[in-house]
Parts: C-alpha cells; sequence; structure tokens
C-alpha cells in the first residue's frame, strides 16, 4: 500500500514514511493511493475476534512495512491501557445503540488512535534515529490524549496549542497538569480554528519543519484516521451478530476526522452494511450546510456546551472533496486555495452523490442540554454533550427499520457544566479525573501568531 496526497504533489509513499510526514509537503492530506474492500467471506471470518485481533486485520490492509509481530505488539501495548476489555463496547438504549469510545487514559475517543500514535513514532524513530517534535492544535481532546501518548518518550517532545478559555475546565487541566519535561502546553489567545491554521502555517514552512523534524498527532495524520476505521467494523460486526446485515451511525462532528473515518470504513465494507453517516454538528455547522445542501462557508466561531466541535474549517474535509473530484489532485488544490481566499465553496452540484453517504442535522444548545436530560431520565443513562449531539440527530433522522449506533465520543465528567444543567446534578468523577484540580500545572499564553508559536517550538524544541 502506497499514500498519496489530495493535491497530488508528491511521490507515493509507505506508511511509516506517511505516518512520519503527517501533512503532506503540498499542504495536502495523505490517503491511500487506492481504499480496500473486503467481502462477506472475511467478515464471517472477523465476526467473533476481539478487538485487538480485528484491528490487526484491518490495519493489515493498509500497511505493509511493518512485520505482523511487530504490528501485534503495538496494537496490544495501544489497548492494554483501555479499561474495558472490549476496548469500544456497544450497548442498547432505547431506540439506539451506542458505541462507547470514552474508555482510554483520557476519556475520549481519541484515545483510540493516539495511544497506537505514539507507539507508532517511537517504534520508527527506534529504526530512523533521530528525534521529532510533535506539533498540534486541540479543541480539547486530541490535546490531552496526544500527550497521555507520548509523555515520557525518548526523543519527542510534544507541543500542544489549545484556545485561551474555550475547553471545558477538566480538558484543561487534563493537558496542563502533565509536568514531564517534553509536554509543553500553549494556550493560544484565538480559536480552535486559529491554533489549527497555525499549526498547518508551521508545517508547511519546509525548512522550519524539516529543521524540528515535526510530526502531527491531529487527524491530518492518516494513522488517526485508519486506527478510528476498526471501531465502525467492531461496532457492524456486533450488529451482524444480532441480524442486522446494515447499519447507520451517527457522529457527533468538528473537524471530520472521525466521520471520515466512518467513510472509510463504509467503503471497506460490501455495499450497504453501513447504510448512513449522520453527521451531526453543534451550531457550528458548516459541514451540516455541506450535506444538505452543498453550501461549504465558513461563519464565526461559536462557543457552545460541547466545545470539542466548536470548529468551522474542517481539516478532513479535504480527503473526502478529493473522493468528490474523482481523485483529482489539481481540483481539491485549487478548491482548498479558493476557500483560503474567500472562506466559501460552492458544493451544490454534488449534493445527490453526497446525500448516499451522508445525512446531516445541526443540534442547538437547548436541545444538546434537553437530550442529556431526557436520555438520562429514561434510560439512566449520562451522554457527554458531544454525544448528546449525535444522539440527538440520530433520533430525529433514524429509519426505525434500520439500527442507528450512536458514538459516544467522551465520558459525561470531562463536561460537569453542561451536565450539571441538563440533569441538576454533577456527573460523578472519575478516577482518572478526580484530584486534577489540586495538581500543578503548566502552560504558556501566547499570542495566535505563527511567528510567537515559532519562536516558542525554537526555543524549546529537540534539535
Ligand atoms: C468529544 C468529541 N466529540 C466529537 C468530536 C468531533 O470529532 P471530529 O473532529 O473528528 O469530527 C471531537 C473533536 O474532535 C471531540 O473531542
Ligand atoms: N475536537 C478535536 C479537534 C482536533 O481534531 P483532530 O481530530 O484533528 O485532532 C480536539 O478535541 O482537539
Amino acid at each position: 500500500m502506497r499514500y498519496i496526497s489530495t493535491r497530488g504533489g508528491i511521490e507515493p509513499l509507505q506508511f511509516q514514511d506517511a505516518v512520519m510526514m503527517g501533512l503532506a509537503r503540498d499542504g495536502g492530506l495523505l490517503l491511500p493511493q487506492t481504499l480496500p474492500t473486503v467481502d462477506t467471506e472475511v467478515l464471517d471470518r472477523w465476526q467473533h475476534l476481539p478487538y485487538q485481533y480485528l484491528a490487526r486485520e484491518i490495519l493489515s490492509l493498509f500497511i505493509d512495512d511493518i512485520p505482523q509481530a511487530d504490528l501485534e505488539d503495538l496494537i496490544e501495548r495501544a489497548y492494554a491501557s483501555f479499561a474495558h476489555p472490549q476496548v469500544t463496547p456497544v450497548t442498547k438504549r432505547g431506540d439506539v445503540y451506542i458505541l462507547e469510545l470514552f474508555h482510554g487514559p483520557t476519556l475520549a475517543f481519541k484515545d483510540v488512535a493516539l495511544q497506537l500514535l505514539g507507539n507508532l513514532f517511537e517504534y520508527v524513530l527506534a529504526r530512523t534515529g533521530g528525534f521529532m517534535n510533535i506539533l498540534g492544535a486541540t479543541s480539547g481532546d486530541t490535546g490531552s490524549a496526544a500527550i497521555a501518548g507520548v509523555r515520557g518518550k525518548n526523543k519527542i517532545n510534544i507541543f500542544i496549542l489549545h484556545p485561551h478559555g474555550r475547553t471545558s475546565p477538566i480538558q484543561a487541566l487534563q493537558m496542563t497538569t502533565v509536568l514531564d519535561p517534553n509536554v509543553f502546553n500553549i494556550a493560544v489567545r484565538g480559536t480552535f480554528d486559529d491554533a489549527q491554521s497555525i499549526v498547518k502555517a508551521i508545517f508547511n514552512d519546509l525548512d522550519f519543519r524539516d529543521r524540528y523534524r515535526l510530526g502531527a498527532v491531529n487527524s491530518i495524520n492518516w494513522a488517526r484516521v485508519l486506527a478510528q476505521v476498526v471501531y465502525y467494523v467492531y461496532a457492524y460486526l456486533k450488529l451482524r451478530k444480532l441480524g442486522s446485515g446494515s447499519v447507520d451511525f451517527s457522529v457527533p462532528t468538528g473537524n471530520f476526522g472521525d466521520i471520515f473515518a466512518g467513510y472509510v470504513a463504509k467503503t471497506l465494507l460490501p455495499a450497504g452494511c453501513i447504510h448512513t453517516l449522520i453527521l451531526a454538528t453543534n451550531a457550528n455547522d458548516i459541514l451540516a450546510r455541506f450535506v444538505s445542501q452543498g453550501d461549504y462557508s465558513r461563519g464565526q466561531v461559536q462557543a457552545t456546551s460541547s466545545p470539542s466541535m466548536d470548529i468551522q474549517i474542517a481539516s478532513n474535509f479535504e480527503r473526502y472533496l478529493y473522493y468528490l473530484r474523482g481523485e483529482d489532485g489539481a481540483a481539491v488544490k485549487a478548491d482548498m486555495e479558493g476557500f483560503a481566499a474567500t472562506g466559501k465553496l460552492d458544493l451544490s452540484a454534488f449534493t445527490a452523490r453526497v446525500a448516499q453517504d451522508f445525512r446531516s442535522r445541526a443540534v442547538s444548545e437547548e436541545e444538546t442540554i434537553a437530550t442529556i436530560g431526557a436520555f438520562h431520565r429514561e434510560h439512566g443513562y449520562l451522554l457527554d454533550p458531544h454525544t448528546a449531539v449525535g444522539v440527538k440527530a440520530a433520533l430525529d433522522l433514524r429509519e426505525p427499520s434500520r439500527p442507528v449506533v450512536c458514538l459516544a465520543t467522551a465520558h459525561p465528567a470531562k463536561f460537569g457544566e453542561a451536565v450539571t444543567r441538563a440533569i441538576g446534578s454533577e456527573p460523578p468523577l472519575p478516577l482518572a479525573l478526580a484530584d486534577l484540580a489540586n495538581r500543578e500545572s503548566r502552560c504558556v499564553v501566547l499570542d495566535a501568531e505563527v511567528e510567537t508559536v515559532k519562536e516558542f517550538v525554537a526555543r524549546n524544541g529537540l534539535q
């Protein structure tokens, strides 16, 4: 398997090089040259596999430059840190299935990929020698999961930008109370979009990137998306075992990484196994407008009770666009340059095609809080606000004849304020979060400027 750029400007790469490159050097995103597919006989074989074995089977379709035994070891160690033996269990509540993705060390779905990615970086560096400086942007969850994946690792420093005061207090503490000397938290005075565009601008300075050997932990890194494909297939197989041949998924969406993994899973499985991907947004609804009307136009970022989805520029959208544009890198490049200049893309010509993959719903604040409250009352199950956005969309858009699986992307205790508003009391804090507020924390606050951040990385980065 080789990897190419959505903008067509690089030579095909092997998987390990793709992981280390992160953002393609032509400014695009990396994708497999062809998306693999499997048939129902393969599904019969996969049907009863534990999560780790299924992960090995799926990852092997995309990776041919890591020996099987090494890949097995990387996977085994990644998921040993999860609190649930099934890694991502599925439970049924009322009319929907819930795919719980929050049993990793930082209690959000990001752990599924970032525990693996931390091990992959270490594995590649052990073979190639040298060092790396990871540079990432977070609206709250990627940051702590990435830090947990690489804290204390040799030859790796990590710099994480988060929007100052715009994550939940617990999300901020999960990052800033990690005091390992290789961890640097930067709160930028701006939004997540500002932080993400600074990170991309720094990656696009190729001299700087090469000098500091920058690595990416955001879902611009293909390994992030790949690891997330596994839980869609795992959940699908669980429902197949119960007799459902065709399933929908509802995905709370911000940066389009998780739902793009769903698209890869949909393509991987035989036609119809994954019928529809329900794209659920909060008030930051650019992606919902894209699905319903082909209107991909940026608005002002609005602060909501699901802060990790307070995003207007969804970096992974470019990967889906590549397929919409018939795998034409030049067309994608022109689109993305147009969007960067005007903040708009008219994709209304594609709405019929998009409807074959996605349906969408933007969920308001009131609906989010009401959904947490109602689900708790009716099913005794506490949703976090991001998951509630997905559940509300699923309840509104589901087809009664087809099961729908809602991705539970974070633990409710990370968002105490929203949960308290919904149910009238604080969610109980799991052990991992219990004493965060009493710990020492470390973070610098910087202006949202490329040069300021570069200067900080240059001063503190490995060289
Ligand atoms: C809890 C939670 N839910 C949903 C999302 C949205 O996922 P994505 O950005 O991959 O669309 C995020 C952020 O990524 C998140 O942290
Ligand atoms: N919601 C994310 C935003 C970054 O997304 P990523 O999947 O590209 O890392 C977060 O929690 O930081």
